[in-house]
Parts: C-alpha cells; sequence; structure tokens
C-alpha cells in the first residue's frame, strides 16, 4: 500500500469521450438544493471508466515478427471498468466501497484521485485530498523513511517547523522502531510491505485531509496497527473528515463505513444502509456459490453419464466382435 497526494479544493475532472467507444450520454446533474449541495464532498455523475489494452491473440515472437513484416496492428481491447456509476457523499461520510475481484472499486477510487481522468461523466472532489492506494506510488524507494515524510511535507508547502512537527508526530504513529530499530533511516526500500502500510498510513492521516481515499491500506498492518488505524479514521470521521474505504474487509466496512456501495462489473448495484448493502452482497456471494457448485455437479454428472455410455458402448462393440469370431465373451 502507501501514498500520499494532495490536491487542493475543487478538483472537477470531466471528459466528453470524443475518441472514446460509444456510450450513454452522460446525465444531467441531478437538481439537489443549494444547502445540500455545499454539504458534498464527492458528486460523481455517470462516471465511465475505461481502459484500452493491445490484446495479442497469438504473443509469440514468430507471430510479432509476421505481424511487424505485414504491417499488421495488433488489436485494441477496451475493458470497461467503471460503467456509468453515479453517487453523492455528503462532507463526513465513511463511504464503504465493496464489490468482487475486478469490480471496478480501485479505478475508481483513481478516478476520485484524479490519477484517473473519466473516459466519459464528470467527478466533483471538494477539499484537500489524501490518497492511501494499495501499491506504492509517492514514496521513493531510495530515500529513508524520514527523507520520505519531508519531502511530502515539502510538495505539501509545509514549513520547517510544521515540517518538524508532523515529523515526530508521523514516526510516533508508524512506530517503527518497535518493529526494528533505527528502520526510520534506512531507505524504504528495505521494508517489508506492513512497514511501508504503517509509513504510508501515518503519512497520509497526518496530510491533515478533507477527504482521505483507502485502497485496501489496512490490509497489510499487523492486528495491532488495523486497531491503531481504524481509530485513527474514526477520529477523523469525527472531525466532519470525509473517508472512501475500499475493502473486502467486509467486517471493517461494516464497523467503520456509515454508507456502503457495492460495486459489481463496472456497474453500482447498491448503495444505502452498510448493513442491509453488505448482507445483500453475502446473499449474493452465497447465491454464486450455490449456482457454481450446482454448475459442477451437473457437469461432473454429465461427465459420469458420458463415461458409462462410454463403456456400455466398448462392451457391446466386445461382445459384438467376440460373436463375430465365434468365441464366448
Ligand atoms: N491498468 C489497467 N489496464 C487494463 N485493465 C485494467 C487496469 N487496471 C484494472 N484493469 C481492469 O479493470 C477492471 C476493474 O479493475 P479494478 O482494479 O478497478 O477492480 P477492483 O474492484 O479494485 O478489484 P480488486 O478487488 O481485485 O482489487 C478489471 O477488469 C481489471 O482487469
Amino acid at each position: 500500500m502507501s501514498s500520499l497526494s494532495a490536491s487542493e479544493t475543487v478538483e472537477t475532472t470531466e471528459t466528453s469521450g470524443a475518441e472514446q467507444p460509444a456510450a450513454p450520454a452522460a446525465a444531467s446533474a441531478k437538481v439537489i438544493d443549494k444547502k445540500q449541495e455545499t454539504r458534498l464532498a464527492i458528486k460523481v455523475e455517470d462516471l465511465h471508466l475505461y481502459y484500452r489494452t493491445k490484446a495479442e491473440a497469438n504473443p509469440t515472437l514468430k507471430a510479432a515478427l509476421i505481424r511487424k513484416a505485414k504491417r499488421q496492428k495488433v488489436e485494441q481491447k477496451v475493458i470497461k471498468a467503471v460503467n456509468g456509476v453515479s453517487f453523492e457523499v455528503p462532507h463526513g461520510t465513511v463511504l464503504g466501497v465493496i464489490g468482487h475481484n475486478g469490480a471496478g472499486k480501485s479505478t475508481l477510487l483513481r478516478a476520485l484521485s484524479g490519477i484517473l481522468p473519466p473516459t466519459q461523466g464528470r467527478v466533483e472532489v471538494r477539499g484537500r485530498v489524501s490518497t492511501l492506494l494499495a501499491l506504492g506510488v509517492g514514496f521513493n524507494q531510495n530515500l529513508t523513511g524520514r527523507e520520505n515524510i519531508v519531502l511530502g511535507g515539502l510538495a505539501q508547502g509545509w514549513s520547517k517547523d510544521q515540517i518538524r512537527d508532523k515529523e515526530n508526530a508521523i514516526i510516533d504513529f508508524a512506530d517503527l522502531d518497535s518493529l526494528s530499530d533505527g528502520a526510520m533511516d534506512r531507505p524504504m526500500k528495505t521494508y517489508s510491505s506492513g512497514m511501508y502500510a504503517r509509513v504510508a498510513f501515518a503519512v497520509g492521516v497526518h496530510m491533515d485531509p478533507d477527504i482521505l481515499l483507502v485502497d485496501e491500506a489496512l490490509s497489510a498492518g499487523d492486528a495491532r496497527f488495523k486497531e491503531k488505524a481504524t481509530e485513527k479514521m474514526l477520529e477523523l470521521c469525527e472531525n466532519a473528515r470525509t473517508i472512501v474505504l475500499v475493502s473486502h474487509g467486509l467486517e471493517t466496512v461494516r464497523h467503520m463505513s456509515n454508507h456502503c456501495i457495492w460495486m459489481d462489473h463496472g456497474n453500482l448495484v447498491q448503495s444505502g444502509d452498510p448493513d442491509e448493502v453488505i448482507d445483500a452482497y453475502i446473499e449474493r456471494q452465497r447465491q454464486d456459490r450455490e449456482a457454481a457448485d450446482a454448475k459442477k455437479r451437473a457437469l461432473e454428472a454429465a461427465e459420469a453419464k458420458e463415461d458409462q455410455a462410454v463403456a456400455a458402448r466398448a462392451e457391446r462393440t466386445k461382445e459384438a466382435l467376440h460373436k463375430a469370431i465365434g468365441e464366448d465373451v
């Protein structure tokens, strides 16, 4: 996990998607009254996010050379990671985002953080954003933990005094010394994923964000750190900060969030009370498992029937053969 990226006040990303594959026209802005509007931290309207990858049907060197000689192009594949999603998040909300692997959760978070521009639709994020992503972005691996903290502070435009204060608070929170003496003064490339996660989390929450975007950031820490991180997030929330938490840890989401959205194949399936959404998701997972088991059982039964039929045919052939050559079977 890692990383911090802080962006300033109203961040609006909007793309018409002129060059993108045809998709439904962006929904017109929802009419909400002014008071409600100013309470919003995040507003997402008909968001589509597509990845384009080169689909190589035959990925061998020989095939690549033939293709080059024939000047054939590799076909482009479009992956619709987020497919027309709209929601609003008032300030002070802890929004849990759940869904199966590849449902589009991280892609959505990348769009909220501004890393990924929308293919189509609109994302509006109001306030200072701090992002804790699952993969290490933002830290220089060759610098020590301490140096990275200072670098992050300078990038934020903090004064020397601010950096000194925050540096101490971050180092105290990450508490790497309890794991390995002097770790804070070693290059971050020597850190374990858990140590890395602790520094990243400590930096992210001390950026004083209005909006904290967290992608599985708690998964790398040990149980004690997870508890401490959860407490810190709840504290941020009590101070009316907004948190978007992407996680497969359904009980963490249930415990921490006060609103939840469920993503499935890039679509928003359900949005609402965390207990209701999580229970519905668990029920769907149970149904999917049952359907998969039933399919497997049906396949096995069909295979067994086919095996029996083959064996019976072989037996009949054997009998016919023996009859033909006049021997008893
Ligand atoms: N950089 C990329 N290039 C191409 N396709 C991508 C890229 N990143 C993600 N995808 C695809 O987009 C879809 C959504 O991926 P995403 O990582 O957002 O899902 P997720 O819900 O966060 O999954 P997980 O729970 O496994 O982390 C998947 O089909 C994935 O293969």
